[in-house]
This record gives structure tokens, sequence and C-alpha cells, in this order.
């Protein structure tokens, strides 16, 4: 038996995609709900399997993309599984960007699982990404107890959370100068960059968009979801701050009748995202306003006059984070307190040159992250690392939960401090 891990020829591409469940209508996702699944009915059908013409569209459309990095499992010459790198950048704190690798398409046929594929083939993708100065992997698990034992760890959540409408009453505001529109799919295709590359200058954890990442957005109703509405607002000079996309879904059930999803909103300040709110909260015609795929902490719960009646009904992990290169990774974002720590990594297989004992020092704008004999603060494994990176996660609860070994007083504290961002990291999208 000969096994190949490489990256599939041009020619290979419709076999490569043939391994991925997505592919082949098959489930890609835990059955659980997840935080994201908007609806109030039950998960969609699954879809069919691709065709013949639309794996060689796929296809076509991949080997001209240069950020998108395939890598597959043959075994004696059948692709039996398929993985993929895409090269984004990720905002981190401080504003500033880092270069990332997201693993996407993943998946090894039925008949060849736990056999070490996926290790080997993210072992592949982790040096490629190296080679390409990313030092920084992250993904969406499908499953929770894959991707820890590859170094990933939990970076940044998201929630669902329901409002009924009829509690849902705003704090009183100053009037707002702006204004609001209901556009159609063509006006939003053109707004919705405008207004995600302000969010994503300074919200931590928020990617740079793909090209062609709002064409699919339409006017065209999608089976019982019904069709996509977008609002947006726009400030007194007529520029797009603020945009919605909601839907007024069917519903077989009279307790899920009345229902307004929120599928996406993102605003670059406070008028405009409380503006947008303003109308989707009190819509008339509906009862419950749901939105799935929400940062835990929503600006919108302050300005109700009852921040109770935001129920957050599911709350599920989102990105997962996986330093490949640490010391390039923690000098690329930056703290908001001056400190210094040091801290031993000892147990990372994949990326061996991560086992010493670091030296972080943040003094401003000034970062460095260097080798050092002396005695560590701490031990601490890759993948607390990950969950730290963003600032989203608690040291505190890590180190409990045995991730990280305190050897000096405060160091937690210090480790906390030094690494917490207000707000929380969050992605309005994944990939
Ligand atoms: C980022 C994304 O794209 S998410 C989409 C992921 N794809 C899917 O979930 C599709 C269905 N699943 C699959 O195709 C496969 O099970 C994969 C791709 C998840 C794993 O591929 P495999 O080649 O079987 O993984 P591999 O053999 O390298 O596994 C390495 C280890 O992970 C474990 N593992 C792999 N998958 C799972 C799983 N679903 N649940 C629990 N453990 C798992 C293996 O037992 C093995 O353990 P070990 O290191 O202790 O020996």
């Amino acid at each position: 038996m000969v096994t190949q891990v490489r990256p599939p020829r041009p020619d290979e591409m419709a076999a490569y995609y043939r391994v991925l469940p997505f592919a082949n209508g098959l489930p890609k996702w835990e059955p659980a709900d997840a935080a994201w699944h908007g609806g109030p009915e039950p998960w969609p059908p699954q879809r069919a399997p691709a065709t013949a013409e639309q794996l060689d569209e796929w296809a076509e459309a991949d080997v001209e993309d240069e950020s998108f990095h395939p890598i597959a499992t043959f075994v004696d010459g059948t692709c039996v599984g398929a993985s993929a790198t895409l090269s984004f950048e990720v905002t981190v704190s401080g504003g500033g960007t880092v270069r990332m690798a997201g693993v996407t398409a993943t998946g090894v046929i039925a008949t060849h699982r736990r056999r070490g594929y996926l290790r080997q083939m993210m072992q592949a993708m982790f040096a490629s990404a190296l080679d390409r100065g990313e030092p920084l992997a992250m993904l969406s698990a499908s499953e929770g107890s894959i991707y820890g034992r590859y170094g990933f760890s939990p970076a940044t959540y998201r929630v669902r959370w329901e409002l009924a409408r009829h509690e849902a009453t705003l704090l009183p505001a100053k009037t707002d100068p702006g204004s609001l529109e209901l556009i159609d799919a063509r006006q939003a295709r053109a707004a919705w960059p405008v207004v995600h590359a302000g969010v994503r200058a300074y919200r931590v954890g928020e990617l740079t968009p793909r090209p062609g990442r709002w064409d699919g957005l339409s006017d065209e109703a999608d089976g019982t979801n019904g069709p996509m509405r977008y609002l947006v607002h726009r400030d007194q000079r007529g520029e797009a701050d603020g945009i919605a996309n909601f839907r007024l879904p069917w519903s077989s059930t009279a307790d899920n009748a009345g229902t307004l999803v929120v599928e996406a909103l993102e605003a670059t300040n406070p008028t405009a995202y409380r503006a947008l709110w303003s109308v989707l909260i009190d819509f008339d015609l509906t009862k419950t306003i749901v939105a799935p795929g929400r940062p835990r902490d929503e600006p919108l719960r302050w300005m109700l006059t009852n921040p109770r009646a935001m129920r957050i009904t599911r709350q599920s992990d989102n990105l997962w984070a996986r330093l490949l290169d640490v010391p390039l990774a923690l000098t690329q974002r930056s703290y908001d307190t001056s400190g210094e720590l040091r801290f031993t990594i000892d147990g990372d297989r994949m990326c061996p040159a991560n086992n010493r004992t670091w030296h972080l020092r943040a003094d401003g704008a000034a970062v460095t992250c260097v080798p050092t004999n002396r005695v560590a603060d701490m031990t601490i494994t890759v993948q607390a690392l990950g969950s730290l990176y963003f600032g989203g996660m608690s040291a505190h609860d890590l180190a409990y939960a045995g991730h990280i070994t305190p050897h000096a007083d405060g160091a937690i504290g210090q480790l906390a401090r030094l690494f917490r961002t207000d707000p929380e990291p969050h992605n309005s999208f994944v990939f």
C-alpha cells in the first residue's frame, strides 16, 4: 500500500471534493443544536450530492485562488482524505492584523478514518503555513473532541439569543441624525464591505473577507426561510455605517410563528447599532426576535429597559486557535498593560520549535518574546495559549482546569491582565 500526503493536482480536484461530506450530501456538523442555527424550525435538510459540473466549477475557482492551499491523502492512487487552509488576516489586540491559516474543508472517507491521515495532513498544512509566514492557524470544529490533539483550542464564542418583542423596550437615547433604509440585495452587496471594513479595524478576532464574500446575497426566497431582507443605516453624510440581514421564516407550529431572525448585524458606531436594532426588535406582526451567531457581550442588552429580556438560548465555541510560531504570534499583537512573563511550553509535538521557556515583555508598542534560561513563572500548554491569544478566555479557568501550572505567586493574575481584551473577541463569519 502506497500512501501519499500531498497537494492534489488540478486534474485531481474533483476526486478531492468527493471525499468531503458537504460535496456528498452527508452531515457536515455534529447533530446537536449549534448556536448559529438561527431559525425556529429543525435543521434544514442536507444538500444533495454535488454534480460533476459543480465539482468542475469549484475546482476551476479554487485552482485560480492563490489563498487556497489544498492537501490530500492518496492511498494507492485513490484520494481518501482532503483538507485545506485559506490564507486570512485576523484582527488582534491593538487593531493590527496577523496572517493566519484557516483550516477548512476537511474529511477522510468513512472506510479510512482513525488511521492518522488527518494528523499527517494537519502536519503538512502547519509546515506550509509556517513557510508562508503564517504564525497562527484557526478553524471551526465540526466536533469538539477532534482538534485539541492538534494544538487547537476555543478562542471565540458565539451565542444565539431570543427576545420577546413585548419585552424589548429601548432606554431613551439622543435623536439619531442618520437615516435607515430597507434595501435590496444589490445595494446590500455594496454596503456590507464598507461596514465590515470599519468593524474589522477594531474588533479583535474579525477576519479579512474572502473575495466574493457577499456575492451570494439575494432577494430570492430560500424555501421556508423566505427571502433575506436588508436594512442599512447611513450617517449624516449618507455613508453606510451599519447594516443588518434578517428573515421572517414560515413556521409549521403556532409557537414558532412570528419569528424575526437577524442573520447578521454590524455597525461601526453605537448610534447606527441602536438604530438598526430599534427597527428589528419592534417589527410589526412578529412576536420573537432571534439572533444566532452573536457575540456574548451584546451592547443591546444594556440598551434595554429590561436587560433580562434577552435570553441566551445556546452558546458554543466559534473559532479555535493554534499558535504555530509562538514568539512571532505573540509579538504581532499588542497588550493593554505593560508587563512581562516567563512561560514554558513543553508538550508541542507538532510544532516542536515552540517547546522552550520564553520571555514575553510588553512595554507600550515595544513587544519582545525571546528564549530564556531563567526560571519560568508558569508552564502552559500551547492549547491554553491559543485560547488566551485573542484575549477572550479566562486565564484563571484554564489554570484551574490544569492547562496552566503557576510556578510564581501572582503569575496567573499577571497573565490575565496582559492578555485580556474588552470587548471580547468575535468573528462575524467563519470559513
Ligand atoms: C475544520 C473542519 O473542516 S471541520 C470538518 C471535519 N470533518 C468531519 O467532521 C467529517 C467527518 N469526519 C471525518 O471525515 C474524519 O473523522 C476526520 C477528518 C474528522 C478525522 O480524520 P481521521 O483521518 O480519521 O483522523 P486521524 O486518524 O488523523 O485522527 C487522529 C486522532 O483523532 C481521533 N479522532 C479523529 N476523528 C475523531 C472524531 N470524530 N471523534 C473523536 N476522535 C477523533 C482519532 O481517534 C485519532 O486519535 P489518536 O491520535 O489518539 O490516535
